[in-house]
């Protein structure tokens, strides 16, 4: 057994039943394996065997009253991964699916994600098993102030600054940054994605959408193509959906499909944004809706799917841009994806291929951006907010955006330059698992064992 395999088998054996941490551990350690024959410097450090572990993980009751008057527990979640490089950065997740293994999941892939960016972050995540579905404001609120009385003690500006992910927008930001600083009395930028109103910075609630659009972008252009005039289609129609079918048609791209978790649509003339903003924003409607308004449109609900397949990846198409949750395509999404002459993935949601759909990717040598990289224009413009909260400025939207592209532009470049330097320079799994590693390893070995 390579050392490699004898940390993933001790995983599996001391962390059971988490599924999803084991999987996105089995990807980076086994792309990490030519970087490791080259420099033991990184195994006699034991770096790997810290990086897996947590530094901190907080589990916690939240326990709240809803509108009948009835009493309701949650489970809380915000798992410390790394602050090597800055203090804990990443979203939280309100989600009924949510368990420790999923939060340690996104938690570990953060600290690479985080390290790609260049920028002093480290990685972080949490959240909680509550379902936003179908709860009133006043719920959402209550919730979120329970959910904020344990974890204020947890945070700052300057140890651990959360943010959103599904299930958390602007509207729970408002509730828990309202809690946080009635308890701490304090006002500080221990949050991201607030509102512009009182602190959050133009072009976040936009960038991780735009990013994962100029990703593709960056992939193309070294192929000598471009987004122009080609059918794109968009898994999940929620923040990062929706703001990379925007983008896309900033590129002059034909954004076709979307979805959400109960159906998808196929707009053949091309997604009505506004419309969408408004059913999703506005509304929180279903998407089904959607076809209320646009008669020509066709809504194919999730039980006329294919078994164990989201028909959303059988829609002909150039380039997808997975953006709605983790394993939503499979090797089978992946193989018709091609078949129908797909040339780009690039990928918005976090691990939303399974590790086989990943290798098919990389083996066909298509333009193919994991998460990791391709979605990390949402965190490295949360840092963005927090450079502007501490030095009490704001920047223009146009000011923002330009400097999420070049964060974008310096990631595809940090990836692909590290992919050639291992001999396999279609393979942006490999660069950026050992570009974001080697940061966070290199920083670790100077700060010494703790
Ligand atoms: N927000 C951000 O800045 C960042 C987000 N990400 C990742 O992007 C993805 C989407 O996040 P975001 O847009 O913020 O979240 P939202 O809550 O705004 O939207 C999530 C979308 O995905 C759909 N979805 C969620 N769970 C499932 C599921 N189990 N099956 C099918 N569809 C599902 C939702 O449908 P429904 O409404 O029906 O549940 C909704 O359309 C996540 O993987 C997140 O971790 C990554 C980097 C940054
Ligand atoms: O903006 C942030 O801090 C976190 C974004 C996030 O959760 C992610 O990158 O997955």
């Amino acid at each position: 057994m390579t050392y490699i395999d004898e940390l993933l088998d001790y995983l599996k054996r001391t962390s059971p039943g988490q599924e999803e941490f084991h999987q996105a551990t089995e990807e980076v350690l086994h792309s990490l394996e030519p970087l490791f024959e080259k420099y033991p410097i990184y195994k006699e450090n034991k770096i790997l065997d810290r990086l897996v572990e947590p530094e901190r993980q907080i589990l916690f009751r939240v326990a709240w009253v809803d509108d009948s008057g009835e009493i309701q527990v949650n489970k809380g979640y915000r798992i410390e991964f790394s602050s090597t490089l800055g203090p804990y950065k990443g979203g939280l997740r309100f989600h009924p699916s949510v368990n420790t293994g999923i939060i340690k999941f996104l938690g570990f892939e953060q600290i690479f994600k985080n390290a790609l960016t260049g920028l002093q972050i480290g990685g972080g995540k949490g959240g909680s098993d509550f379902d936003p579905k179908g709860k009133s404001d006043r719920e959402i609120m209550k919730f979120c102030q329970a959910f904020m009385s344990e974890l204020y003690r947890h945070i700052g500006a300057t140890t651990d600054v959360p943010a959103g992910d599904i299930g958390v927008g602007g509207r729970e930001i408002g509730y828990m940054f309202g809690m946080y600083k009635k308890l701490t009395n304090r006002y500080d930028g221990t949050f991201t994605g607030k509102s512009l109103k009182w602190g959050g910075s133009l072009a976040r609630t936009e960038a991780t959408g735009y990013g994962c659009v100029y990703f593709a972008k960056n992939m193309l252009e070294a192929k000598g193509e471009t987004l122009k005039d080609k059918r794109c289609v968009v898994s999940g129609s929620g923040n990062v959906a929706i703001y990379t079918i925007e983008k896309l048609y900033h590129m002059g791209a034909l954004p076709i499909a979307c979805s959400d978790s109960a159906g998808m649509i196929l707009d053949e003339e091309g997604i009505d944004l506004n419309l969408l903003k408004d059913l999703k924003e506005n509304q929180r409607a279903r998407l089904s809706e959607y076809v209320k308004y646009r008669k020509n449109a066709k809504y194919t609900p999730v039980t006329e799917y294919p078994k164990g397949r989201n028909a959303i990846w059988s829609i002909p198409c150039y380039a997808a841009f997975p953006s709605a949750t983790q394993n939503e395509l499979n090797l089978e999404d992946a193989k018709e994806l091609l078949k129908n002459g797909c040339k780009c993935v690039s990928e918005g949601a976090n691990m939303p291929s399974t590790n086989e759909a990943v290798d098919y990717f990389v083996e066909q040598k298509i333009a193919y951006g994991p998460g990791k990289a391709a979605n990390a224009g949402g965190v490295a413009t949360s840092q963005l907010e927090m450079a502007q909260n501490a030095s009490m400025v704001s920047w223009t939207f146009e000011e923002v955006d330009a400097k999420l592209e070049q964060i974008m532009r310096n990631i595809f470049e940090s990836v692909s330059t590290t992919a050639a330097e291992f001999g396999q320079p279609t393979n942006f799994v490999l660069g950026a698992n050992i570009a974001g590693f080697r940061r966070v390893a290199d920083a670790m070995i100077e700060q010494g064992i703790v």
